[in-house]
């Protein structure tokens, strides 16, 4: 226990305290203020004054709080306390100090608010950190692909303030980067500024998934966490995709949207329920590489993720002969599934949220070197409809009308001319293309190692 005490300018007395994993704020005739380490971003001791930085959450979002004041006592006193503070809450949580970013700000993401909320509320929450910013507003689509495709190996992290889509972009560019997989190795953390914002969910859970603040904490406190990602390739073309890739109903919503995205992910529900009245199938013949594993499997899986520890190894970061891996499934069929009943849409992807009113990938975990492969069967409109108060927390998982299998490969074939294909939310041309997984091939910043989505539980 270290105590110090300090007088603000407004004259309050606060008694500081440092406890094993936090920080005690005591202000004279209040309530005691617990602040845990991961939350405290500076403590200094500079012009006689003491100044200590930290998140802290009031009412339902994050704020960045600064508290200065004159200590009492010694100056060594004073100096001692901050170094003690500073170090706790980055050398004893395994964090570097002072991280230096590459940050892509999208100034046309979602409701085109990414420069304001970055300079107004994630930016003094990074120089609090004492982190090094490279900030560049990107000025065309393509633009994070070709920064991220030079990237200098250097940085900490990536840092993407926009939505999903700029993601996407940056991983496309890490693909094509001299050494990808060292480049890889350097986690990219977003900001939720687009209109789908579903990695920021994945990582910061639905309470804080849209939260800049708290994403800006992750950018400065997380850990690197390996994650799957797959390569979609359509017409000898390679694409990488991280999140998500539709068919069907799933990616009229998304691609046939784009016009509302003021709404911002309202967007998303009203796609549906415009889809839901033609109520077509989805005239495509699918089929994959699956694991023998049930739902009741899966459901055990995942939970079991939670508690195993996911960090980033040395092997990826010094990787031997650096290049993308080759393609292992393309031209495979033994062992592979065809699925023939009607479906109303295909979805395929990692990270349990794609976004705030879907959970649609409840059994995803970061690592299972598995995308989640989910079938709607062509059942009635009633049973969708009626499956859309549970599509938050998973509940479509356990229908019957849900076919969800774990495969290391699947490959799709249009049956008719006309269509629509999402992958990570951008359009593609409705064609036959496969899909693979690279098990861990990329990295993200997490606070907690696994994706912050509780399961379904089983009806
Ligand atoms: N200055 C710019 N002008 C126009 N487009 C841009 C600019 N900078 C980036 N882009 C493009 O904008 C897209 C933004 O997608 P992103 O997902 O990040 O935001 P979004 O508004 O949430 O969109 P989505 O709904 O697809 O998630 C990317 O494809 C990116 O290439």
């Amino acid at each position: 226990m270290a105590e110090l005490i300090i007088h603000t300018p407004s004259k309050k007395k606060f008694t500081l305290t440092l406890v094993q994993d936090a920080l005690h704020i005591q202000r004279e005739g209040s309530k005691l203020k617990k602040i845990q380490l991961r939350q405290v971003l500076e403590a200094e001791y500079k012009s006689k004054t003491v100044q200590v930085s930290f998140i802290h959450k009031s009412r339902s979002s994050f704020h960045l709080v600064r508290l200065e004041g004159k200590p009492q006592g010694e100056p060594e006193i004073a100096s001692n306390w901050t170094e003690k503070v500073t170090k706790a809450a980055y050398e004893g949580l395994g964090v570097k100090r002072g991280r230096r970013l590459r940050v892509l700000v999208n100034p046309h993401g979602g409701t085109g608010k990414a420069i304001s909320v970055f300079t107004q509320k994630v930016e003094p929450v990074f120089r609090a950190a004492g982190c090094i910013l490279d900030v560049t507003h990107t000025t065309h689509n393509g633009h994070a692909l070709e920064i991220a495709k030079g990237l200098s190996l250097d940085y900490d992290g990536i840092i993407s303030v926009s939505g999903d889509g700029l993601v996407h972009e940056i991983m496309n560019g890490l693909a094509q980067h001299a050494t990808p997989l060292k480049a890889f190795a350097i986690p990219i953390a977003p900001i939720p500024t687009g209109s789908g914002n579903g990695l920021a969910l994945n990582l910061l859970g639905l309470e804080y998934g849209f939260d800049v603040v708290y994403a800006a904490l992750n950018a400065v406190k997380g850990s690197p966490m390996d994650i799957d990602v797959f390569s979609f390739v359509q017409g000898g073309k390679r694409t990488i995709s991280f999140m998500s890739q539709a068919m069907g109903l799933m990616a009229d919503l998304d691609i046939g949207t784009e016009n509302l995205r003021w709404m911002g992910d309202t967007r998303f529900v009203v796609g549906f329920l415009r889809g839901l009245i033609p109520f077509k199938s989805c005239p495509i013949e699918l089929s994959y590489k699956a694991a023998p594993k049930d739902k009741d499997t899966m459901a055990r899986e995942r939970q079991e993720s939670l508690n195993r520890p996911n960090a980033l190894s040395s092997a990826r970061k010094h990787p031997e002969g650096d290049s993308l891996p080759s393609l292992r499934f393309e031209t495979e069929t033994e062992g592979w599934t065809t699925f023939d009943k009607p479906m109303l849409f295909l979805y395929c992807g990692k990270g349990p949220y794609v976004a705030r009113d879907y959970m649609a990938f409840p059994a995803s975990t970061p690592d299972d070197g598995f995308i989640d492969v989910v079938v709607q069967t062509l059942s009635s409109r009633g049973e969708v409809i009626g499956g859309l108060n549970s599509a938050p927390q998973g509940g479509s998982f356990w229908k019957d009308s849900c076919h969800y299998v774990k495969a290391s490969a699947f490959r799709v074939k249009p049956l008719a001319a006309k269509g629509t294909l999402s992958v990570d939310g951008e359009s593609f041309p409705f064609e036959p293309f496969h899909v693979e997984v690279h098990p861990r091939m990329a990295t993200l910043l997490s606070l907690s190692g696994h994706y912050v989505a509780p399961f379904p539980p089983k009806p």
